[in-house]
């Protein structure tokens, strides 16, 4: 079993940060990786597999800690899993609410029962930068995409997420509820089980 006191969080958004800390501030000592560098590795992977690796190596790396990276988004049926791994670079780097204005508007004919799409997230975890043997966890979340946005808790796409188990958007939701049954909170239940936490 992986024992350490200390992991560092390979992520730059303070929404995900923010989600990860909560879940896991009470196990482990958690630094971010802020505290080291401002400078974001690309995220040239084909998949939110190679991504979360290559994220959580670059955290390895400029800390000398272990690190825990998310490369997670949004996979909408209708668009044939898009935006997915380009999430967060839907909109050319706008940002959220520029992706989120693209994604209402790519759907803004599509009924109802067309509108299912899933987030997903892929947690990766390296002992060291060159771990050869990282630790992947995966989580998904079924809903629907709405046709407005709803709700001011959360990040991102969270306001066009329909929560069909819960009858509210993603952010509508207080964030212990999120925290509880979102696609990230599923891949870190794996990790903890994998780590014995
Ligand atoms: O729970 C979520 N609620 C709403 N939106 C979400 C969620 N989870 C992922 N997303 C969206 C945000 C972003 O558009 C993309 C993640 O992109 P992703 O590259 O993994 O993260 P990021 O660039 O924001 O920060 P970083 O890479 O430094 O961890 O999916
Ligand atoms: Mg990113």
């Amino acid at each position: 079993m992986i024992t350490f006191d200390q992991l560092v969080l390979a992520s730059h958004n303070a929404g995900k940060l923010k989600e990860l800390q909560a879940m896991l501030g009470g196990h482990v000592r958690v630094r971010s990786i802020g505290e080291f560098s401002d400078i974001e590795p690309e995220e040239t992977g084909l998949s939110f597999v190679e991504n979360a690796i290559l994220k959580a190596r670059n955290a390895a790396r400029v800390s000398g800690l272990p690190a825990l990276a998310d490369d997670s988004g949004l996979a909408v049926d209708y668009l044939g899993g898009a935006p997915g791994i380009y999430s967060a670079r839907y909109a050319d780097g706008l940002g959220d609410a520029a992706n989120n204005a693209k994604l209402l508007d790519a759907l803004k004919d599509v009924p109802e029962e067309q509108r299912g799409a899933q987030f997903v997230s892929v947690l990766a975890l390296v002992r060291h930068a060159d771990d050869p043997l990282p630790i992947l966890c995966e989580g998904l979340w079924h809903g629907r995409i709405l046709f407005e946005a709803r709700g001011t808790n959360g990040f991102g796409y969270d306001p066009l997420f329909w929560v069909p188990e819960r009858e509210c958007s993603s952010a509508e939701l207080a964030a212990e509820d999120k925290n509880r049954i979102s696609h990230r909170a599923r891949a870190m239940a794996q990790l903890k089980q994998r780590l014995g936490l």
